[in-house]
């Protein structure tokens, strides 16, 4: 099954098939950088499998993981869109991973070439502020229970698929981060959970036993 990409859904058929033959494929294994934060940054990778890690450093010297992404998804495109821009986060391989990769100097001759290109990268803009606006309007009107269950709820969608059953392979320090809290917090609202029989903790992961109770959880902060 070829991977649908978010980012080029704006793109015609023949737009989409220049991009994807201009791409070269790169394998990366579980815990490999694909970038640092802070370097300099020209190419665009499309996620065609694997799992990869968003990590920043906090004002306060921790490395936070802010997000998980996957198959279908892209990241890299920040530094691009601007000569001098450094990487905004480091990303990490949570697991082996293959990705398809573009360089500044091969988006700037589609640019030239194929109006859809253009419109492609302000849609991946207007997206960003949009996720990131989001981001802070949680951060600052949801209580912390709220924060950590909507997280969950994503990252269940992210590990699991479809299934009832979702495994999710991150710490509860990975998943505090991400909802903006220490990991003792987070500890106590994942043992909630568990008594709940919502969630399961293991070792190094999350495992979410029931994900129609946890989104009917998470509904009730709305
Ligand atoms: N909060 C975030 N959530 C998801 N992806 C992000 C986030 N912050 C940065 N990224 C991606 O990580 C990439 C790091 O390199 P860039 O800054 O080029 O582009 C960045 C985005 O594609």
């Amino acid at each position: 099954m070829t991977t649908e990409f978010a980012l080029l859904r704006g793109l015609s058929d023949g737009e989409r098939r220049q991009l994807l033959a201009s791409c070269t494929p790169r394998r990366f294994k579980r815990r490999e950088i694909l970038c640092h934060e802070g370097d300099p940054g020209d190419t665009l990778h499309l996620v065609v499998s694997g799992l990869l890690l968003i990590r920043v450093a906090t004002p306060l010297g921790y490395t936070a993981t802010l997000s998980v992404i996957g198959p279908g998804d892209a990241f890299g495109e920040l530094a691009l869109l601007s000569p001098e821009a450094k990487r905004t986060a480091t990303v990490e391989a949570a697991e082996n991973a293959e990705t398809l990769s573009l360089s500044r100097a091969q988006l700037t001759a589609l640019r030239a070439t194929y109006p859809g290109v253009e419109r492609m990268l302000t849609d991946t803009l207007v997206e960003q502020v949009r996720r990131l606006s989001g981001m802070v309007l949680e951060a600052l009107y949801l209580p912390v229970e709220a924060r950590v269950v909507r997280r969950l709820v994503n990252l269940a969608r992210i590990y699991g698929g479809p299934a009832p059953i979702a495994e999710i392979r991150l710490t509860q320090d990975d998943l505090a981060s991400m909802a903006g809290t220490t990991r003792v917090t987070a500890n106590k609202i994942l043992r909630e959970l568990e008594d709940r029989s919502i969630v399961e903790l293991r070792r190094g992961r999350i495992v979410v036993t029931d994900r129609r109770a946890l989104v009917a959880a998470a509904n009730t902060y709305h």
